[in-house]
């Protein structure tokens, strides 16, 4: 191993940009990390602490009383927060946010940006007229930091603080830290574009560029605005990354940024010497080596692509610890990946049975904010799967790309959060600095339909949007372009305006082709239909796969299945959820997510009270499955495929080549000669996800306006 790895000349921070070196103040702190930090007494509830030792009961005294052990790790706590540099940073930081309204913040991975500041600011008495909003780009870091902050705050997770994410609530009236996806925050300023109920909002892990967050730095700088000029409380802005273009972000919002000095661990960082041709193989070889050489108490988390990479893998690393490691700790692994059950995302976050390792498997989802206690060494593969819009085929692609330089330090910054770590990269020093610098922004590079019309429901032509990074004059012409042929805009081309039917889709928290299909189903008779539909493909997967039990688990799936396609089972699976009473063990009788499920069923009454709201009619089309599959033409017109002599199919809107995902009930049994998808996958091999077989004079009945009408042969 050691001879496959070099360690790195440079500075991680250094060589993200000028950033560091130009007009930045930087944030000197009183300690040097854990080993300077003379912590020795801390109080908590009321309890002084003087050492776990002393502390000669172990069980409780009094039911409201702490344990030992509670007191200890308490203590623990309490000390690692000391030891942050952030820590000693702290004064200097609410002096700063009482000068500025808008502080932004560069600091070190781990250094306590997302879990300490709002805190401090808790404790200074900002959040006292209103609430503090933290936003994240994902749900799991959301979660898990709302959960570690109620912890650090020695109250339940849903009191002071908690966490909301798209049909997902958990805070109460008492909470005063909120922890956030960028895009529920993004759904509250359509209800208040002022957003009054925030007297801070801290929009974190900035570098990740998510649409919703590089729309809500333009949101929130137009209410600080205007909460200035109404007299309104001010309303404070932070924005924080380890890996941000600082010199960026300064420029727009008009601020000096900061730097935050220190880290709390070392991290090694290993490059491979040589360039290696099978990324996958040199993970693997890399992580026996780790397994063989180093403490069973080092966990190993691994950066890979996405879920079929992950289960391969975890299923190989299974039975080679199996099978060929003697006299070594056994291996825990976990997968962690975006369609996951949540339940099973926050295994990982479990520490590890004794004498075993933990290795988690994860894609991006874990590359930003989060902590995996135990982690010390990471592994980073180097790729990522992005979606990625294509103007050209009109069609938003995943495909499997080179992570950028600043994804690389996040993953380096996985290690060393609770000790020092290593991290080994599975490509060379010169590979990566061919890396782009910073991922290019979602906006860029993505569909941005949604955007445009949530911006037009807030009464803004995004053409007049002060965007971070303005979308091409192509990108928003062609988003308008879509919303128009949804119906949803009138004169796009011209002052686009937002069609009655327009401002009722931007009341889903749901892609415009979704939002389409639930108010077009009136008119197929099909809302109860599409009501469950669209919930269950909101969610993650609902079918369980088992490596080891797979013919009992496809044999259980068969009974669902429709000749109609995928749609239409995933209905027959809700339908027959719904109706059923002790889901669990029905859930595992047919090997069916329960998590997942059930989620769908939130969902689907979250939507029901949309569409009750807009009082549309709510029916039923009984067995006539042709009218939900003629809905679905409605929304997704731009997903049709038509099969071809060689086997493949092609898609209609921007010809692509593609076949059918070996998850689809039509895999390897029947193919139809028309199809309509709702997504497709660009790897090495191309795939159609969840499709259900179309009829083609359909298409002119449902949707005469659909531009390549032409394209599709009529068999009449
Ligand atoms: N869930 C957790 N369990 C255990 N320790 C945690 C947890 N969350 C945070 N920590 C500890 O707090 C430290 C600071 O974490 P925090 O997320 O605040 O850092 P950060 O500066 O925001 O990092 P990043 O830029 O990577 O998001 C971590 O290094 C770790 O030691």
């Amino acid at each position: 191993m050691e001879s496959k790895y070099t360690l790195p000349s440079k500075s991680p921070l250094k060589s993200i940009g000028s950033a560091v070196r130009n007009g930045i103040i930087p944030l000197k702190r009183k300690f040097q990390g854990p080993e300077n930090s003379n912590g020795k007494m801390f109080k908590a509830n009321g309890v002084s602490l003087a050492g776990g030792a002393n502390n000669k009961t172990n069980g409780p005294q009094h039911p409201n009383q702490p344990t030992a052990k509670q007191i200890t790790s308490k203590m623990q706590m309490e000390q690692q927060r000391q030891a942050l540099p952030v820590t000693g940073c702290r004064k200097r930081l609410i002096q700063e946010i009482y000068k500025s309204d808008t502080l932004l913040i560069m600091g070190e991975t781990g250094s306590g940006k997302t879990t300490q500041i709002p805190q401090f600011l808790l404790a200074a008495g900002l959040c006292n007229k209103g609430m503090i909003a933290v936003t994240q780009p994902r749900r799991v870091a959301a979660i898990t930091v709302a959960k570690r902050v109620a912890q650090e705050q020695h109250s339940q997770l849903g009191e002071t603080v908690g966490y909301t994410v798209r049909f997902e609530d958990c805070t109460s009236a008492r909470t005063r830290i909120r922890f956030m996806t960028d895009g529920f925050l993004l759904r509250e300023a359509l209800a208040d574009r002022l957003l009054r109920n925030y007297a801070v909002i801290m929009l974190d892990e900035a570098h990740e560029r998510t649409v919703s967050t590089d729309v809500l730095f333009g949101i929130v700088k137009e209410a600080q605005r205007q909460r200035r000029l109404r007299s309104l409380l001010p309303l404070k802005v932070i924005v924080t990354s380890a890996t941000m273009d600082i010199d960026h972000f300064g420029r727009y919002f008009g601020v000096k940024g900061m730097y935050l000095e220190g880290r709390t661990h070392p991290v090694r960082v290993m490059h491979a010497k040589e360039s290696q041709s099978d990324y996958l193989h040199a993970t693997l070889v890399t992580l026996f080596d780790i397994h063989r050489n180093t403490p069973s108490n080092h966990d190993v988390l691994i950066f890979l692509t996405g879920q079929e990479e992950i289960e391969a893998m975890a299923q190989q690393i299974r039975q080679i610890a199996k099978t060929n490691i003697n006299n070594v700790a056994s291996v825990r692994v976990f997968p962690l990946y975006a369609q996951l059950p949540q339940n099973k995302q926050l295994e990982c976050f479990l520490p590890a049975p004794a004498n075993a390792r933990k290795i988690v498997l994860a894609t991006n989802i874990a590359e930003t904010s989060v902590t995996i206690p135990g982690v010390r060494c990471v592994i980073d593969s180097g790729f990522v799967k992005r979606r990625i819009y294509s103007p050209s085929t009109g069609l938003d692609v995943l495909r499997v790309v080179r992570i950028s330089q600043a994804q690389s330090w996040q993953r380096c910054g996985r290690a060393g959060r609770d000790a020092p770590g290593t991290c080994y990269r599975t490509y060379t020093q010169e590979e990566m600095n061919a890396f782009e610098k910073m991922p290019k922004p979602e906006i860029l590079r993505s569909n941005i339909c949604s955007t445009v019309l949530q911006l037009l429901a807030l009464g803004i032509d995004c053409k007049s949007f002060d965007f971070l990074d303005r979308p091409s004059p192509e990108a928003m012409e062609t988003a308008y372009q879509k919303l128009e042929s949804l119906g949803a805009v009138r004169n796009a081309s011209t002052v686009p305006e937002l069609t009655p039917l327009g401002r009722q889709m931007a009341q889903f928290p749901l892609d415009p082709q979704y939002s389409k299909l639930l108010l077009a189903a009136p008119q197929f008779s099909c809302m109860e239909e599409m009501l469950s539909l669209v919930a269950v493909l909101s969610g993650d997967n609902v079918f369980v796969s088992s490596v080891e039990k797979r013919e009992h688990a496809n044999l259980a799936h068969a009974k669902f299945h429709s000749k109609y396609g995928d749609h239409l089972t995933l209905l027959n699976v809700f339908s027959a959820f719904q109706k059923t009473e002790k889901i669990k063990l029905w859930c595992h009788d047919n090997f069916l997510n329960t998590r997942n499920l059930s989620y769908a069923r939130d969902v689907r009454k979250q939507l029901l009270e949309v569409v009750e709201r807009l009082a549309l009619q709510i029916n039923s089309c009984g067995n006539n499955y042709d009218q939900v599959r003629k809905c679905l033409l409605v929304g997704l017109f731009d997903n049709i495929a038509e099969l071809q002599r060689d086997n493949f199919y092609m898609t209609i809107t921007g010809r692509q080549r593609a076949k059918i995902h070996p998850s689809s009930v039509f895999h390897g049994k029947y193919r139809p000669e028309y199809i309509i998808f709702s997504e497709i996958v660009l790897t090495e091999r191309n795939f159609l996800r969840q499709v259900t077989e179309i009829s083609p004079e359909w298409v002119a009945e449902v949707v005469p306006h659909f531009t390549h009408l032409n394209r599709i042969k009529l068999s009449s």
